[in-house]
Order: structure tokens, then C-alpha cells, then sequence
């Protein structure tokens, strides 16, 4: 059988490859069958998921040679917390793994992020895979070995950069996705239009219907766009020590803000809060005198013109919902890109040209989100 479109992170060492195309799920145990430390994985995966992928991954080890066992999680958001990761370390440790066992990662953004996080400290580091079956995971998540769980203090507070062995996105999956979901997974699209690809995002106003609507060749040039963008960031500041990889967080303090004060309970999908505070980001630049108001409009424009909720008002599916400021920008405070007391944002002076910024003037700041959340 032919190879599938892989695209390579570039890290040294622990090097390895993002697969995109079709029916992947069927030859996920031939393509890592050479990358097992030995013919054993356990498959981590949700209750959602699970009931209509894990038998067909399964099988596909098991023509491979390799031994599943399959541990499943919640579906949600709520997963992703010190009592779930707790359950879950135990439920893989009832099943006798060794260091040579390899976890398969099953699911979306929160089955990603908790099997990685699991993975970097069961019996202090087994190997790991990443099947990512929704958007957002297929072209972020998934890609660049930010593990981790939220606490009450904020979202991924607690994690570890702990990379896979292997990504594994089949592109036909997406096609069972909740129309939101994949709304969700479309704002990480376009935030790397926004980041330093203007011709991108231009490709995205034109093309972003049909990625949404299924047309499978505009659905994988996104999803490889994606993926070397965030390759090519990752291999150059795998651990966000500059500023670069930090600019993949552009939309990200209003977003976390707004996801921890939703209680990460799934009333606000991660993506969702991304989109809307992506438009928060470029209209802040555009109030700072930063960025041209015609740049945050087209962002605005864009965002909601393909259905996501850019409105504070309208996010989350709950219009009755109010919103504090003060309360917004405490989370803010307790974002880890805060240093020293400072909020850190990533702003724009244009569209493809953010930048991170600790400077922010919090009266600006204010100002904004009180008529974000009167709109
Ligand atoms: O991979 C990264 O780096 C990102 O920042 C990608 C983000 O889209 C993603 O949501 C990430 O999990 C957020 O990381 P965090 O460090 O801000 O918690």
C-alpha cells in the first residue's frame, strides 16, 4: 500500500512524523508497528469515540501483530482534571503495562492532552501515540507535545512538553464531527493565517465553507497547512523558551480567561473561546493603535461569517449568560504566560504579523472587554 502524506517534526533526537490521508485509522497498526518498543499498546480514548473508532484501531494493531487493551475516559472537557488523571493512571496501572508499552491516544484535544500527560509519567515515561479524530486536534493538539490538565487555578496548568512517537491524523474521520466541533477545530486553522501567514488566512476567507462542508481536498490542504506551520514553530522553540512558539497562544489569554470562567465544564468549547478571542486580540491591537481597524474587522468578519460565536454574548450557546470583567482579567493574571504580575498577550499589527507583548495597558484592556461584553 502506498505511504500516506507525512509531514516531520524536526526535533533532533525525538524526531517524528505527522501522517495525514484518508483511512488511517485502518493502517494505524502497520504504519507504528515499527516505532513499538514492543507488540503492546493501550489504546486511551472517551465514551463518545471510542463506540465508533476503537474496534476498528484496535483491529488494525491486532492484523499487526500488537496486543490492545483499551481504557476509556468521559467525554469532556471535565476529563481533563486532577481526579480524572488520577482514575486514569490507575486504570492503565490495573492493566500491568511495562516501560514498553505504548499508549494510543484516541479522541480529541482532552483525550490528547490527558493520555500524553499520563504517558510522560507512567513508571516515569512510556511511549506514546497520537490518533487524533477532530479538527482542532488533527491541526493543533495533537502536534507538539504540550501535555497536561487543567486546575482551578486555570486551563493546563499542570502538564508536561512530552512529545509523541507519532501522529496519525485520518482525515476521514472528521467527516462523523459535530458541526461545532469542527467549528472549533476551523478557529486553530485560521489562527495560523493570522500568526504570520497572511496568504493562508487570505486561502481561508476564500475556502473555509468548503473545509466546514466537507470537500475533502480543501479539508486536508488546511490540515496540512496547519501542521507544518506548527511543525516547522514547534522544531524551532519546542519549549516556548522565546517567544516564538508563544505565538501559537494568539486568542488564547482571553480565551483561557473565558474557559475558566465557564468552569471547563464543555459549556465552551477550547475552540470556541479561541475564535472569540482571537477577534478580542485584533481588536485590542486596533484600539491600542497597533493593527488597522480594517485588519480586526476582516478578522471578526471571517471568523463569524463561517458561524463561529465571536460574540461574548453569543458564545457558549447560552445568551444569558453575563460576563465580569474584572473577574476575566483576574484569570488573566493567573495565565502562565503572566510574568512577574504582567499579562502577556499575543497582539498584531496586521494580519500574519502577531507578536507577544507584555505591555499591554490594562485601562485599554478593561476598556475593551466592557464593550465586548455590552455588544
Ligand atoms: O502548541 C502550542 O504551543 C499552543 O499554544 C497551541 C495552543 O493552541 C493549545 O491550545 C495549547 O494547548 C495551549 O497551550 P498553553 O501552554 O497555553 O496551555
Amino acid at each position: 500500500m502506498s505511504s500516506p502524506r507525512t509531514i516531520r517534526v524536526d526535533l533532533a533526537g525525538r524526531a517524528y512524523d505527522i501522517a495525514i490521508g484518508p483511512g488511517l485509522i485502518d493502517r494505524a497498526g502497520e504504519l507504528s508497528r515499527p516505532l513499538l518498543a514492543a507488540p503492546r499498546v493501550t489504546i486511551v480514548s472517551d465514551d463518545t469515540v471510542e463506540p465508533i473508532y476503537g474496534a476498528r484501531l484496535a483491529a488494525s494493531f491486532e492484523r499487526a501483530g500488537v496486543k490492545t487493551e483499551t481504557v476509556t475516559v468521559p467525554a469532556g472537557e471535565s476529563s481533563k482534571d486532577f481526579a480524572s488523571f488520577g482514575r486514569l493512571l490507575n486504570e492503565l496501572l490495573d492493566r500491568r503495562p511495562d516501560r514498553k508499552t505504548t499508549l494510543v491516544a484516541l479522541g480529541g484535544g482532552v483525550v490528547g492532552d490527558l493520555t500524553g500527560f499520563a504517558a510522560a509519567v507512567l513508571l516515569r515515561g512510556v511511549d506514546f501515540i497520537q490518533v487524533p479524530t477532530t479538527l482542532l486536534a488533527q491541526v493543533d493538539s495533537s502536534v507538539g507535545g504540550k501535555t497536561g490538565i487543567n486546575t482551578r487555578h486555570g486551563k493546563n496548568l499542570v502538564g508536561a512538553f512530552y512529545q509523541p512517537r507519532f501522529v496519525l491524523a485520518d482525515t476521514t474521520v472528521l467527516d462523523t464531527l459535530p458541526r461545532r466541533e469542527l467549528l472549533a477545530g476551523y478557529a486553530e486553522v485560521a489562527k495560523y493565517g493570522l500568526i504570520d501567514d497572511p496568504e493562508f488566512f487570505t486561502w481561508c476567507e476564500a475556502n473555509g465553507d468548503k473545509v466546514l462542508a466537507g470537500d475533502a481536498a480543501a479539508r486536508t490542504y488546511a490540515i496540512e497547512q496547519s501542521c507544518l506551520s506548527k511543525a516547522r514553530i514547534v522544531a524551532a522553540d519546542e519549549r516556548e523558551t522565546t517567544d516564538l512558539r508563544a505565538l501559537l497562544n494568539l486568542g488564547h489569554t482571553f480565551g483561557h480567561a473565558l474557559e475558566a470562567e465557564t468552569g471547563f465544564g464543555g459549556a465552551l468549547l477550547h475552540g470556541e473561546a479561541v475564535g472569540a478571542g482571537m477577534a478580542m486580540a485584533f481588536d485590542l491591537s486596533a484600539r491600542l493603535g497597533l493593527c488597522p481597524q480594517a485588519d480586526a474587522e476582516r478578522v471578526r468578519r471571517h471568523l463569524g461569517s463561517v458561524g463561529l460565536p465571536v460574540r461574548l454574548r453569543t458564545i457558549g450557546g447560552d445568551n444569558s449568560r453575563t460576563w465580569d470583567a474584572a473577574k476575566l482579567i483576574e484569570h488573566m493574571r493567573g495565565d502562565k504566560k503572566a510574568e512577574g504580575g504582567k499579562l502577556t498577550f499575543v497582539l498584531a499589527r496586521g494580519i500574519g504579523k502577531s507578536f507577544v507583548t507584555r505591555d499591554v495597558d490594562e485601562a485599554g484592556l478593561r476598556g475593551l472587554l466592557d464593550d465586548a461584553i455590552a455588544a
